[in-house]
């Protein structure tokens, strides 16, 4: 089986709560994971140790069969695993357009000053490109602040994307987004996604949007994965409807 992203054994505490015991998950390139479970379940954690934010205490993460685990996070981000944030990092003053040039001049460990005009030339064009694919074109000139928060949620996106990922993690990337919009964002972002054949890898607390759009749910309950399959078959489980996801 081709396997992109691989962890054996991950386990964490932090004093006495036991934020990942003994996760071992296997995903393959080009899948769309949805990540679940109650809070404090440990899907952040998760994201933060194959992200190498949090070192585990126990156990490997290996990417494409190396070995990354203690890797410092700007290596795993260079090496292809990318986060996007729950609270997008974006500079509000700047321009949607400056926002993404940044991301693009953050690829290539430089500054933006280190661009001649050719270069500039390439990066905006560019840029222009991915703010078309995300829907945010008319935005380009507009300073983030103008955004509607489901735009920063696709411009925080297309910032990732500017990295070149292999694989994206990305924390609840509807919330703060209203009931209306939060599904016209989650069609662009697995539409770009997926067309750039990412593996993608997101937590999210709303259901109806992770049975939309996860090919594969893993559900986490005390530091624990408990269940792992298609959403269909997860969400008509008795028992993880009440015991996990709190559903009657
Ligand atoms: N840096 C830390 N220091 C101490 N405790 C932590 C730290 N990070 C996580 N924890 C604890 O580990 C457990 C798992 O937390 P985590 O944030 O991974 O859960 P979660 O499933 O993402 O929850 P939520 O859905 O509320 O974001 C929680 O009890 C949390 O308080």
């Amino acid at each position: 089986m081709d396997v992109v992203l691989e962890t054996r054994g991950l386990t964490r505490t932090f004093g006495r709560v036991v934020a990942a015991e003994d996760v071992n998950v296997q995903i393959r390139p080009g899948e769309r994971v949805g990540l679940v479970g109650p809070n404090g379940a440990g899907k952040t954690t998760f994201l933060n140790l194959i992200t190498g934010y949090v070192r585990p205490d126990r156990g490997r993460i290996l990417y494409r069969g190396v070995d990354i685990t203690g890797l410092p996070p700007r290596t795993i981000t260079r090496m292809g695993i990318v986060r996007s944030f729950q609270i997008p990092q974006l500079y509000p003053g700047l321009t949607v357009l400056e926002n993404l040039l940044l991301a693009i001049a953050a690829r290539s460990g430089r500054g933006l000053d280190f661009w001649g005009p050719l270069g500039r030339d390439h990066a905006v064009a560019e840029a222009m490109e991915l703010l078309a694919a995300f829907r945010l074109a008319d935005y380009a000139r507009r300073p983030v602040r103008e955004l509607p928060e489901g735009g920063r949620k696709l411009l925080d996106v297309a910032m990732a994307l500017a990295l070149r990922p292999t694989v994206l993690l990305m924390d609840e990337p509807t919330s703060g987004v209203s009931t209306q919009d939060k599904f016209g964002v989650m069609e662009i972002l697995m539409e770009v996604l997926g067309r750039a054949g990412v593996t993608t890898l997101f937590v999210e607390h709303d259901m109806e949007v992770v049975y939309r759009y996860a090919q594969r749910v893993l559900v986490f309950h005390n530091g624990r994965v408990v269940a792992d399959g298609d959403p269909q078959a997860l969400f008509a489980d008795a028992q993880i409807r009440r015991a996990v996801l709190g559903w009657e």
